[in-house]
């Protein structure tokens, strides 16, 4: 039996709640995946976007024509960027992670899937073999999520022999596929699309709605499934029925009827919180339905001393939300009459696609629906200067914001920098800055991209300023 001040299942978002304030006190933390680290370092954010930045290298020099700039892919190595990536990168940084924790003699750092036997007590199958009991006095759940693969097509992949990947595997195939079919039409799918259609794959998305991306701005919905049928071979409003394998390869059933035949199958279909093997009911935590575990404002569980954080119990499945959670939560147990709590106002995401994509707060139509006086101005980048430059033709930002208050209640970007240009609209946002301040308030360079954000907040329709309605700054 192991006893400690504070346990921590998962060593994603939750290895970092090892801060100063909590120096004084002992902690477990418990990993049982293969690597450590997490998610956002070994399979998520990190690999994917050094993926993401080779597909935008590949796919600038073969768009380079349209400028004036002839030149010619000869090929994407995947195989040298997967070992760059993984082995020169990647793996090194979780495997010192891991030995930092080791080599920590005031934590211990157990490696093995926890399961709460009671409350604040854990047993964990090691994976050397074995069990120790945990005893903590708080315990954070920070066990993160984990793909969801459709049974349907689980049931199909098992009868035919075929291999389902997931974005755990897929960047670490051992060659490159000529063809993929992709299935799902959110965050990974336009992704892992984007990667390896510039690495030179033969994409098929199958996409259960009308469009990709569909949680998105209309405006930004449109723009995109647009861009996305040029590059892929798009089809929405499908599932996979079947999969059959033949010497061929594997060829997908839809069911608008039609088939994709292809090398590899890449599902991408959501991921649900890792919460429903860790015994969670021994210890008095609820759940929600879609398996999020409850908390409150301050990550607080419905079990004393248990908390949670990250994709466990997030509506968002985003890592700045899951480091904003870990720090709350690291205050909180450092300072328990002093409690802060989550900010899930305005939060931010970017889709690093081809296009890119970045939104933060809310669409034109749930403006609408919140009973906002909306106003909206969508700000074709081709219309000023850089965008002029770049001869660019689709991409836009639109802004969307309240007349009567003269502030901004939703920002959407779709082109180059989307998720760099977006940063002026989360501050105004954050900071409860008027569009007026914001616009006239400071000097933007010219003729720079960030002019596209400048002339979408000057064409807003707003009341003059002395109309403001003035609402106290939520603190
Ligand atoms: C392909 C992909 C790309 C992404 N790209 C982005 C991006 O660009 N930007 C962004 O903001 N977000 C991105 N995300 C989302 C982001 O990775 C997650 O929101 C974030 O990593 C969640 O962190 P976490 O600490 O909650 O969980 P995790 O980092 O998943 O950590 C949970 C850990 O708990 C361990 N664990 C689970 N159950 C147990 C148990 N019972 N016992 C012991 N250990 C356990 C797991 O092995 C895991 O290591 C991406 C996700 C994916 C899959
Ligand atoms: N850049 C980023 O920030 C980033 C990148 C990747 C992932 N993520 C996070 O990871 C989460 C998971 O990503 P995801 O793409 O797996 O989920 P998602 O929720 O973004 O998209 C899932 C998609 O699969 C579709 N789908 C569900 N069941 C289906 C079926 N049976 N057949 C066909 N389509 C089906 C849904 O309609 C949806 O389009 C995201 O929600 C996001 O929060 C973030």
């Amino acid at each position: 039996m192991i006893d400690v001040d504070i346990a921590v299942i998962g060593s994603g978002s939750g290895n970092s709640l090892v801060t100063d304030e909590l120096a004084d006190r002992r902690f477990a933390i418990i990993e049982g995946g293969d690597v450590f680290g997490g998610t956002c370092l070994n399979v998520g954010c990190i690999p994917t976007k050094m993926y993401v930045h080779v597909a935008e290298v590949a796919t600038m020099v073969r768009e380079g024509g349209r400028l004036g700039v002839d030149a010619t892919l000869d090929r994407v190595r995947f195989t040298d960027v997967r070992d760059r990536v993984f082995a020169g990168r990647i793996d090194q940084i979780a495997a010192a992670g891991e030995v930092y924790r080791r080599d920590d003699e005031s934590l211990e750092l157990l490696r093995g899937h926890a399961r709460f036997t009671g409350p604040r007590t854990l047993r964990v199958d090691l994976r050397d073999g074995g069990t120790e009991e945990v005893r903590a006095g708080q315990v954070v759940i920070a066990t993160g999520s984990r793909a969801s693969i459709p049974e349907e097509i689980a049931v199909a992949a098992r009868r035919e022999g075929i291999t389902l990947h997931t974005s755990d595997t897929v960047m670490r195939l051992p060659e490159q596929p000529a063809r993929m079919l992709v299935v799902g039409g959110g965050f990974i799918a336009a992704e892992m699309a984007h990667i390896f259609s510039a690495f030179g794959t033969r994409v098929t998305i199958a996409a259960r709605g009308g469009a990709l991306l569909r949680h998105l701005d209309d405006e930004l919905v449109e723009v995109f499934t647009a861009r996305a049928r040029e590059q892929w071979d798009v089809r929405t409003s499908t599932t996979v029925t079947d999969l059959h394998r033949d010497e061929g390869g594997i060829t997908a059933t839809l069911s608008d009827g039609s088939h994709a035949e292809v090398d590899v199958v890449l599902v991408a279909t959501g991921r649900a919180p890792s919460t429903s093997d860790l015994g969670l009911d021994v210890a008095g935590v609820d759940v929600h339905e879609d398996g999020r575990v409850v908390v409150d404002a301050h990550g607080r569980t419905t079990a004393d001393g248990v908390w949670s954080l990250g994709d466990a119990s997030s509506p968002f499945q985003l890592k700045h939300v899951a480091n904003h959670e870990a720090r709350v939560v690291a205050h909180n147990l450092a300072h328990p009459q002093d409690l802060q709590a989550f900010d899930h106002g305005s939060v931010p995401e970017a889709v690093f696609t081809h296009p890119q994509i970045a939104t933060v707060g809310l669409t034109e139509s749930q403006a609408v629906a919140a009973g906002v006086d909306v106003v909206t101005k969508v700000q074709k980048y081709g219309d000023t200067a850089y965008g002029w430059a770049m001869e660019d033709t689709t991409s836009v930002c639109k802004v969307v914001a309240d007349r009567r208050t003269g502030r901004l209640v939703g920002g959407h970007l779709v082109g180059p920098e989307a998720s760099t240009l977006v940063q002026p609209l989360i501050q105004m946002m954050a900071f409860d800055q008027p569009v007026s301040q914001m616009v006239r308030g400071q000097y933007w360079i010219h003729p720079a991209l960030t002019e596209v954000v400048e002339n979408a907040l000057l064409g807003l329709d707003l009341n003059p300023v002395e109309d403001h309605i003035e609402y106290p700054h939520p603190d």
